[in-house]
């Protein structure tokens, strides 16, 4: 992470909505103490699953809303009091959009950029994001994934320092979807400072550099992506041999005349798996210890297998988010 001063620090934000009805009148704690930096220069994301409190952190760190407890600090002023030089130097992309339906793209951005002391270039930001083939058509009558671009061009054309995309990729096809990573990419090396949430541990995975993961409203970990896809497990119980031999090996062994299945079985600790995922690709899932490792290549062994490609897969993030949520249920 990069030395100078934070563009963002939220430190322990609680936040209450409510009264609700469905709860006798009482109120329900959507923040419980989340906190997070984020640096110029640097993707910083939050990643969680739907309703954990992803968008109310943004909106309070934006200065949409207020929180009931914890502090803000968006380029060292509190948003939620800061006026509009504090606002001209930071770009909103909200999860809804909030476009004005009559609108037309350019027209809108044209309006948007006019607000600004610096804005971008309308026109080469239209056309970045594909925006000028659709200059004659309202907001109303675009796509879901041609509004989110229309937002995200509205979000960067007064030229932020500091960006907030709330779900950037939700609704996009792969060629806009990778579009707006490259732009993202751009922008980072440009050196904004870009906050995101996303529930995609993929769009996660490629665009950050720090994740936060919160969880029903709390921080549950935080690090690079490869920091948390490196942490070591409580019970390693997730570890997956990937191994590339002969089809059929998963089957059950063969009797007499049973040609290529193996005529050994291997023999496994209990809730360790052997997976054909396609013919000849194996998979063997939740390795516990070395020594199951030394059951499968015995096993290779007493059968005449000779793997043409052996690899220890790699964990993903949805293996951390997966196994910290696992963790979170059994308390
Ligand atoms: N105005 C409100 N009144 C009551 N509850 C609310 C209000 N706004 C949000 N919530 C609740 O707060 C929780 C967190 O919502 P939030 O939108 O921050 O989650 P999120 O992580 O962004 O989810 P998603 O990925 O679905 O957008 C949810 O349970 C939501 O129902």
């Amino acid at each position: 992470m990069p030395h100078s001063a934070p563009s963002l620090v939220v430190d322990s934000l609680r936040k209450d909505f409510g009264p609700v009805a469905a709860l006798d009148g009482r109120m329900v704690r959507v923040l419980n103490g989340v906190s997070l930096t984020a640096h110029a220069g640097a993707v910083t994301t939050l990643l969680g699953s739907n309703g954990a409190g992803k968008s109310t952190t943004l909106a309070c760190a934006q200065g949409l809303l207020k929180p009931d407890g914890g502090t803000v600090r968006l380029l060292g002023q509190d948003p939620a009091t800061a006026g509009s030089p504090l606002r001209s130097r930071v770009g909103v992309m909200l999860q809804d959009g909030g476009l004005p339906p009559s609108a037309k793209p350019l027209q809108l951005l044209r309006h948007v950029a006019g607000m600004y002391a610096h804005p971008a270039p309308v026109g080469e930001l239209a056309a970045r994001l594909g925006l000028d083939e659709l200059a004659h058509t309202t907001i109303r009558r675009l796509s879901g994934g041609q509004r989110q671009r229309v937002a995200l061009a509205a979000a960067l054309v007064g030229n932020p320092e500091v960006v907030f995309l709330d779900e950037p990729s939700a609704g996009l096809d792969p060629q806009s979807r990778q579009t707006v990573f490259d732009l993202i990419g751009e922008l980072r090396s440009r050196g904004l400072c870009i906050v995101l949430t996303t529930h995609l541990m993929e769009d996660a995975q490629r665009l950050s550099d720090y994740v936060y993961i919160i969880d029903a409203g709390t921080n549950v970990a935080e690090g690079t992506v490869s920091e948390l896809t490196a942490r070591a497990t409580s019970d390693a119980e997730s570890r997956t041999l990937a191994f590339t031999a002969r089809p059929g090996l998963a089957a059950e062994p063969a009797g007499a005349g049973g040609g290529r299945r193996p005529a050994t079985p291997l023999r496994l600790a209990e809730g360790t798996a052997l997976v054909e995922d396609s013919p000849g690709q194996y998979r063997v899932t939740s390795l516990g210890s070395p020594a199951d490792l030394a059951a499968v290549a015995a096993w290779w062994a007493a059968n005449g297998v000779f793997p043409t490609s052996i690899a220890m897969e790699p964990r993903s993030l949805e293996d951390v988010f997966l196994e910290i949520a696992e963790g979170g249920r059994r308390g």
